[in-house]
């Protein structure tokens, strides 16, 4: 019998095939969890009326660095938010960024806001962003903070939503990375990225209760920050959003996602800045828990087909080919559902575009990977950085 115990043990290349045959049915299975998650858990109807107890207040931390076009469209969706209590804290690093005028305008034109400007942070750590953000974090009041990123565009009920997702024993909700409708290939490429491969490793992450934090639009009890230090005590790590999830789920507090995905809208969109910004995140990832170094390129549609039509071929003779196309046409109609489910409503680009877009990025997907390995030095902005075993980083801007 071809999968006899003792043979399946000495035999490499069976083993080897048996492996490839059971991860694949292992992603697969999470597949079809992220599509029947994605279902139950995304765009839940926002309660508007108001539970027993009053709303808690939320500081909306907000650093800047640089302008881009969509700036003050995003940040205008702050100002007229559907919610009781607010402040936005605005943080910006130097005082001659293009940004800072932005938000005097949008503070002026909404004077009924409680809104504010820091400029010039503080230095706490490496992270360049939790620099920027340490001067309004001291100064926030409200027992809820926000994080939110500077590309980042908030629904009127974002906060509502969120906030009805923290829960008794919850101290993080954060949403789940996506885009808001944007035209051009760079921008059809970033949407099904965070649709297709990313949603469907966040959505089950979430479901298992696997920390996937992601800081670009979080909201977080602030006292769960204090107990530990403040925001400054991740200034030390580049992925400043694993550690704090980390830190909190450790003292037995859960992490969840919202019902609304985020919606990044920068301005700026282009091919090869996203792939940029993801290898820059493989780093990151590696860095933070090294398996994904065999689970990432192992996950790639292209080399699991790849490696399991190899694999069935060898231990069940089935055509390679066959397998391969059947896998692949499987794996596409599983990205579309869910693709679909997030984006809830009409996509903006063709069918044909979603070929292309789709196909582009399973097929870049192992070279990009494969890129960002080869070099551990990892660019943000302007700075450049190393990281150790651990995640704390170490700045190489002037080793450079
Ligand atoms: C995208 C493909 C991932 C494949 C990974 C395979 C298995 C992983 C399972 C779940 C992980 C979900 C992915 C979540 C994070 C993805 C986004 C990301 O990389 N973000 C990093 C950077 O974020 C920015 O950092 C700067 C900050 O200022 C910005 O605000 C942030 O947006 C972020 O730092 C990542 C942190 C590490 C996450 C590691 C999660 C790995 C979990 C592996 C578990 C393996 C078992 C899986 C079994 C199902
Ligand atoms: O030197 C920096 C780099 C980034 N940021 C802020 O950190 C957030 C995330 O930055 P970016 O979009 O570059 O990160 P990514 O989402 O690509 O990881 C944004 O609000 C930036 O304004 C910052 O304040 N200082």
């Amino acid at each position: 019998m071809w999968w006899n115990a003792s043979n399946v043990i000495t035999n490499i290349p069976e083993c080897l095939a048996l492996f490839f045959i059971i991860f694949w049915l292992g992603i697969r299975t999470m597949h079809f969890m992220a599509v029947v998650y994605a279902k139950y858990r995304l765009h839940r109807r926002v309660e508007k009326t108001c539970p027993e107890t009053p709303l808690p207040g939320i500081s909306i931390l907000k650093p800047l660095t640089g302008c881009d076009p969509n700036l003050y469209s995003n940040l205008e969706t702050f100002f007229v938010m559907n919610y009781p209590t607010y402040e936005l804290l605005f943080c910006i690093e130097n005082e001659l960024d293009d940004a800072v005028p932005i938000v005097r305008q949008l503070i002026e034109k909404y004077k009924h806001v409680n809104a504010s400007l820091f400029i010039g942070g503080e230095q706490v750590g490496i992270n360049p962003k939790i620099n920027n953000m340490q001067t309004g974090y001291s100064a926030a009041k409200y027992e809820l903070i926000m994080i939110s990123d500077a590309g980042i565009r908030l629904k009127e009920d974002t906060l509502l939503d969120m906030v009805q997702h923290l829960t008794e024993n919850t101290g993080i909700v954060h949403q789940m990375p996506f885009t808001y409708d944007r035209e051009g290939f760079a921008a059809t490429y970033e949407k099904i990225f965070f649709g297709t491969i990313m949603a469907r490793m966040y959505l089950v992450a979430d479901l298992l209760r696997i920390n996937c934090h992601t800081g670009m639009s979080t909201l977080m009890r602030k006292k769960l920050l204090d107990e530990v230090g403040g925001l400054r005590t991740f200034g030390v790590y580049l992925a400043e959003d694993f550690f704090i999830a980390k830190s909190i789920t450790d003292r037995k507090w859960r992490i969840r996602i919202s019902s609304q995905p985020a919606l990044q809208n920068s301005g700026f969109c282009e091919v090869t800045a996203f792939q940029a910004r993801l290898a820059r995140w493989i780093k990151l990832r590696l860095a933070m828990v090294p398996l994904t170094t065999v689970i990432e390129p192992l996950s790639e549609c292209v080399l699991l087909g790849a490696a399991t039509s190899w694999a069935t071929h060898f231990l069940l003779r089935w055509d390679p080919l066959v397998f391969f196309m059947v896998h692949l046409l499987l794996w596409f109609l599983c990205d579309f559902i869910l693709l679909s489910i997030i984006q809830h409503g009409t996509l903006p680009f063709s069918k044909f575009e979603f070929v292309l877009g789709w196909l582009f990025r399973e097929f870049t997907g192992l070279p990009l990977f494969l890129h960002a390995v080869k070099d551990p030095q990892i660019q943000w902005r302007s700075r450049s950085y190393r990281l150790r075993w651990g995640g704390v980083a170490e700045d190489f801007t002037k080793k450079v």
